[in-house]
């Protein structure tokens, strides 16, 4: 049974996603704090949260059993990335479910701001009829700059259009055909600045965004204009901002979010007249909810069950296309990875991957962390290991990674082969998925062999001479271990030579110290493809 620990609000529509899967049992515990959180997540599989929990590096080492923490929303500065990383916890988001909702949050905050609406209301529910003091302004012709481009900046754009404004657009990572499709005009922050009406700004808070627009920006800003934060606290700079308002640059600000939330009673803006302010509801309406929830849960099944998931944060996405033609390479580059690091010597310098066939003409990035996982979970152990930490685990042990491909001209089977230099050597396996049969190790080193990547192979080195096989069968049937199969492979007659014996039973150190007694064995490795 797997354990889901719900520690924010969220949806039940989308909560009832889980109740799909006859093996998850979901516990909801809303506003703890870390000290509480540690004491108990060390009972659960998964942690779905929104924005409020803090997902802190102590709460992680506490979560032993965690495989997910689930993000119902976008952002995820809540949560300690890196630390999910090296811990080896999938970080997921749900980036597309509340992209309508933000959106439209922003368009009734433009539309608020340009209208006076809470300021009107406020007076009016107050007794008092004051037509004259909220004389506010038309969106139709005025100049929009949206600041970051993505999904939620786009469908406020498209908003703004319908309602006759012109759209100037900021965003490092779009391009000019993109902006001239959606009737963008692209512009550096300092044209944007002198020329808009209205600044919205739509970019996740990094290094790069923080103070994006400040006193250095307030100070050519055209007069008058009007800013929007429905994004994150602190790319607009509150305290610049609060001397544009008091210089009379900036005629009104709605904000959605804030530098820090919630922001303290006497925090100038929630007195300012000219600022009007929202509590982080840029998501909150029904339908955003459920859509992240849902989004969410199911991904979070997905992981639980070794399924293959989308919007992990915390790895490098896999576009579809590529995803249908790669996935079934995954389960063969982790156990190539095993069986190579069971045979090989000394610590791993540099992995090579090397592909053939239709493999060498697509994008075999993603098989990395795949090999990676398989050839340190024989150093480092089943539990240490998985898809999201190997590439880190790597480079802390400073292991590079290469990838090769053999063009299709030369080679028509798909294959991949993992090449492992170490210390004191170098080896190399080869696998393949074959037609009728499946995933398959089709070559150790230069010797053709055809073994099921499962269960427990000795991988025995010899000399090519009468009398091994047999030795080999007699001392094994003498420990009561059945041979299932027998491979062997030779270079050349009487030279070196390789048999890969598939065992019915694990092998005892004694067993394995036995056979490398027999007159002419060089080398005998346990391979377990098991662990
Ligand atoms: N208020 C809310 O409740 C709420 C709800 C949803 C999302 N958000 C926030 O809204 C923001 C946008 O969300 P989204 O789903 O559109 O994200 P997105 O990833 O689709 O878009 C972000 C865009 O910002 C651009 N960008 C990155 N760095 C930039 C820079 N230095 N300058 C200009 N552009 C830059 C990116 O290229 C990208 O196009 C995020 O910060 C998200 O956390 C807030
Ligand atoms: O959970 C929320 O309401 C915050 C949503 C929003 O900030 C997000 O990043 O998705």
């Amino acid at each position: 049974m797997f354990k889901i620990l719900v520690s924010d609000p969220i949806s039940d529509n989308g909560l009832q996603q889980f109740s799909a899967a006859n093996d998850v049992e979901v516990t909801k515990l809303t506003g703890l704090n870390e000290e509480e959180l540690i004491a108990i997540i060390h009972e659960y599989d998964a942690l779905l949260v929104r924005s409020q929990t803090k997902v802190t590096p102590r709460i992680m080492e506490a979560g032993v059993r965690l495989k997910v923490i689930g993000r119902a929303g976008v952002g995820v500065d809540n949560i300690d990335l890196e630390a999910a990383t090296s811990y080896g916890i999938i970080v997921i988001n749900a980036p597309d479910g509340n992209t309508i909702t933000t959106s439209e949050h922003t368009f009734a905050m433009m539309l608020s701001l340009a209208r006076n609406i809470p300021q009107a209301y406020r007076k009016t529910i107050a007794g008092l009829w004051d037509r004259k003091t909220f004389i506010g302004v038309e969106l139709n012709n005025k100049t929009l700059a949206v600041l970051g481009l993505g999904r939620i900046g786009l469908e406020v754009a498209k908003r703004a259009t319908a309602f006759g404004m012109k759209i100037m657009g900021y965003d490092p990572y779009f391009s000019e055909e993109q902006a001239k499709a959606a009737g963008i005009q692209l512009a550096t922050i300092d044209e944007i600045v002198q020329q808009a009406d209205f600044i919205t700004v739509h970019t996740p808070l990094t290094n790069d965004t923080r103070h994006l627009i400040s006193e250095q920006q307030f100070a050519i800003m055209k007069k008058g204009m009007r800013m929007i934060n429905c994004a994150r606290g602190g790319i607009i700079d509150e305290q610049a901002l609060l001397v544009a308002l008091d210089e009379g640059i900036v005629a009104g600000a709605a904000f959605d979010v804030f530098e820090h939330e919630p922001p303290e009673a006497d925090h100038p803006f929630l007195k300012h007249p000219n600022i009007i302010v929202t509590p982080h509801l840029g998501a909150s309406t029904l339908e955003a909810q459920e859509n992240v929830a849902i989004d969410v849960a199911e991904q979070i099944i997905h992981i639980l069950h070794n399924q293959p998931f989308k919007n992990a944060v915390n790895m490098p996405p896999v576009p579809n296309e590529l995803l249908s033609k790669i996935q079934p390479y995954f389960t063969l580059s982790e156990q190539l990875g095993k069986a190579l690091a069971q045979m090989t010597d000394g610590a791993v310098e540099e992995v090579i991957i090397d592909c053939s066939g239709e493999l060498a003409t697509i994008n075999i990035t993603p098989l990395i962390p795949y090999v990676l996982k398989g050839v340190l979970t024989h150093h480092l152990g089943a539990n240490q290991v998985n898809i999201v930490n190997s590439v880190h685990l790597a480079k802390l042990r400073d292991i590079t990674v290469t990838e090769r491909k053999t063009l299709l001209t030369e080679k028509i089977t798909n294959e991949i082969t993992i090449h492992i230099k170490t210390t004191v050597e170098e080896r190399w396996v080869t696998g393949s998925i074959l037609p009728s049969v499946g995933e398959r190790l089709v070559k150790i080193g230069p010797y053709p062999v055809e073994i099921p990547l499962e269960g427990d192979i000795l991988n025995i080195s010899h000399q090519d001479k009468p009398g091994i096989i047999g030795s080999v069968g007699m001392l094994l049937g003498d420990n009561g271990i059945n041979i299932a199969s027998m491979q062997v492979g030779r270079n050349e007659v009487g030279g070196s030579a390789v048999m890969i014996v598939k065992i019915d039973k694990k092998v005892t150190a004694q067993v394995i110290k036995d056979l490398t007694t027999i007159e002419g064995i060089k080398r005998v490795r346990l391979i377990s493809f098991d662990q």
